[in-house]
């Protein structure tokens, strides 16, 4: 809700300065998928790609963030929905101080990602759909969760009895039960030079 004794306070330095001090633009590189699909391992190795590329970058996950900053929500809709608005914001914040900024969370509702999407500069949104089967992610089950849902040890788990809503035109598809994860990263890293997005 909007306070009306709240007023923006511009700085002198702007996203364009700090943009031009680095030497490239601050996408937000939103990564979307189920448990297991790879939303963590090509964002980390997409992370260090863009160090050694000579990039300022950071990476925001969501087991991580839910540790701190969300760790007071848990996974109804409702929680899910306010876990992506304040990771937005906080992405939106990363993207104006000038980070190529990554962002790994199942995000399983379009209305909640467009809605990170409408908050970005125009450009700085960069869906990355993270697509793996059902199937292949359960195999992998790195924590044990799918095992745990599908014993009823957790309940509303995504893919299993909680929705994941496929994208409709994301930026970038990354299907990591045909792709290598070198190849993921190639393919993110050719779309940002192609972009001249770094
Ligand atoms: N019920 C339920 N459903 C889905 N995931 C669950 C759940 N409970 C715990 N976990 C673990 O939490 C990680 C997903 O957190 P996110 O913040 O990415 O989820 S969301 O965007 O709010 O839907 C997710 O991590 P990833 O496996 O990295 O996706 C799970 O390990
Ligand atoms: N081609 C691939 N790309 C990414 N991850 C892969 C690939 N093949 C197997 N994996 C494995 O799949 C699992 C993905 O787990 P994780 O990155 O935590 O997914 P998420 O963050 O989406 O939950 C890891 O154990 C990873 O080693």
């Amino acid at each position: 809700m909007k306070s009306s004794n709240i007023t923006w306070h511009n700085s002198k330095v702007t996203k364009e300065d700090r943009q031009k001090q680095k030497d490239h633009k601050s996408p937000v590189l939103w990564f979307t998928g189920l448990s297991g699909s790879g939303k963590s391992t090509v964002s980390v190795e997409l992370e260090k790609a863009l160090y050694e590329y000579g990039a300022h970058t950071y990476r925001l996950d969501g087991d991580n963030v839910r540790h701190g900053l969300n760790n007071n929500l848990g996974f109804s809709p409702e929680d899910r929905t306010e876990n992506i608005r304040r990771v937005g914001e906080v992405a939106k914040l990363m993207s104006d101080a000038g980070l190529v900024t990554l962002t790994a969370f199942i995000s399983p509702y379009r209305e909640d990602r467009d809605h990170v999407r409408e908050i970005m500069d125009e450009g700085d949104f960069i869906e990355v759909y993270v697509k793996c089967s059902l199937e292949e992610c359960e195999k992998r089950d790195p924590k044990g969760l799918y095992e745990k849902a599908r014993a009823g040890e957790i309940k509303g788990f995504t893919g299993i009895d909680a929705p994941y809503e496929e994208p409709y035109n994301p930026e970038i598809v990354i299907e990591t039960d045909k792709m290598t994860l070198e190849e993921s990263v190639e393919h993110i890293m050719n779309h940002l030079k192609d972009n001249r997005l770094i």
